[in-house]
């Protein structure tokens, strides 16, 4: 039986803080809690839609604005909803970007700031229908998604705590035995490596002793910019053959059009090509041949499906990028995932680092390698209120209200500068 989904009635945006490991990257470590911001989309009827997205503080603010003028809008209108967030923004910050993490950077905060009210409506529309959001995307296309091993060098623990359970990931031998924990817990058969942390001798040794620990698997990399394109030339002729993609080497277009003009070895990107402006001239440059879609940066489920079509149409691969996040997002990704038939590529997750959670057990587990696309209406996952009150309580005591990677290394290594083009 179908319900009218009926208009949007009060929106609540409650950020919260879940624990994380120091997991290195090329701008610093992870801080001991990631941010993130559960969106709640009531409506008239009684039906409430949920969105995931980060919660630094500036995008927080603009999603408590566009929150507030929300009210009375169709949850099937998503072209309004952007007509919302763009006179919103417009009024608030005069359109300015939007950054994450020291890594990610936009030229507009619209897409971003749309993402999580568009996958909260796509919920209430499903929920309403009686139809999980895949079906609303034009119907899954694969019954489950895969997603790949998302291997860290890391710490043992944060300074001042107990080792974690993943203890310290620097050696190989260390990195393989990661990649054994996640393999046989998860079923991955596709491992990415993050790199850009210890010079690229120690990180080609790393993929070198995953190929003999796990051959037949899929294998990545991705040291995000922290290479010059004459070091990334020696490392793409080294791991052609050994590596699926090599993401993000050298930062820029044309440092990777340049790359790209003297290896055969695939390109990947969620650095250089983030927003729809960025694909004119990576494929005039040649510069890619896989983007790395993300749903929270390219304006929702149907822009990045749109994102989807225009890869098809150029010949570029496509794959899925992952910061940390939860559930609600997980749903969001695999019923994206499901629907985008050239998404062939294993997606990326940060899932496994995670031990908290906000939607309620049962129905995203991960079994042989990959998610079963939930079936119930809407996103099929429902919000446990008593977590997402805990994790919020977590998230006004742990003090941090950003992501501040390269700050908090520098805590422990005061000289800490990113290590980008640094090799
Ligand atoms: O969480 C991290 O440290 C990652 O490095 C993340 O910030 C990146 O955005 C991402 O996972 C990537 O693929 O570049
Ligand atoms: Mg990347």
């Amino acid at each position: 039986m179908t319900v009218a989904a009926g208009r949007v009635s009060r929106v609540t945006v409650t950020p919260v803080a879940f624990r994380d490991p120091p997991l290195l990257n090329v701008v610093g470590v992870h801080q001991p809690y990631v941010l993130r911001a559960i969106v709640q989309v009531h409506t008239d009827e009684g039906l409430v839609g949920l969105g995931e997205t980060y919660a630094d503080r500036a995008h927080l603010g603009r999603l408590e604005a566009v929150a507030a003028a929300l009210p009375g809008a169709d949850v099937f209108d998503l072209n309004a909803l952007r007509r919302v967030v763009v006179e919103t923004l417009g009024a608030s910050t005069g359109g300015a970007g939007a950054s994450f993490g020291g890594m990610l950077e936009v030229s507009s905060a619209v897409d971003t700031v749309v993402a999580p009210f568009e996958v909260a409506l796509l919920d209430l529309q499903g929920r309403a229908l009686g139809r999980p959001v895949s079906d609303l995307l034009g119907g899954a296309v694969r019954g489950r998604v895969p997603y790949s091993a998302y291997l860290f060098y890391k710490w043992a623990g944060h300074p001042g705590h107990d080792d974690d359970t993943w203890g310290e990931g620097r050696t190989p031998e260390q990195m393989v035995a990661q990649a054994r924990r996640m393999v046989s817990e998860y079923g991955f058969t596709a491992i990415k490596l993050k790199g850009g942390v210890h010079p690229p001798e120690h990180e080609i040794e790393t993929v070198e002793a995953l190929a003999a620990a796990f051959p037949g698997h899929a294998l990545r990399l991705d040291p995000n910019g922290a290479w010059t394109v004459e070091t990334a030339i020696g490392v793409a002729d080294r791991l052609a053959g050994v590596l699926e993609y090599l993401e993000d080497p050298t930062p820029g277009i044309d440092g990777m059009a340049a790359l790209s003009r003297h290896t055969g070895l695939p390109l990947a990107t969620n650095m250089c090509v983030i927003a729809f402006e960025h694909l004119k001239p990576a494929v005039a440059a040649d510069a890619v041949q896989v983007v790395l879609s993300d749903h929270h940066l390219w304006g929702g489920l149907r822009r990045s499906a749109l994102l989807g079509g225009i890869c098809e149409t150029f010949g570029l691969g496509l794959s899925m990028h992952s910061n940390s996040h939860l559930g609600v997002s997980l749903a969001a990704m695999t019923h994206l995932a499901a629907t985008t038939p050239n998404l062939t590529y294993a997606c990326d997750t940060h899932y496994p680092w995670k031990t908290e959670e906000v939607v309620k057990p049962g129905v995203l587990e991960f079994r042989e390698g990959g998610v079963a696309v939930p079936t119930g209406p809407g996103l099929g996952v429902e919000l446990d209120e008593d977590a997402l009150a805990a994790l919020h309580e977590q998230y006004v005591r742990c003090g941090q209200r950003g992501r501040e990677d390269t700050a908090y290394m520098r805590t422990v290594v005061p000289a800490f500068t990113p290590n980008t083009a640094r090799w």
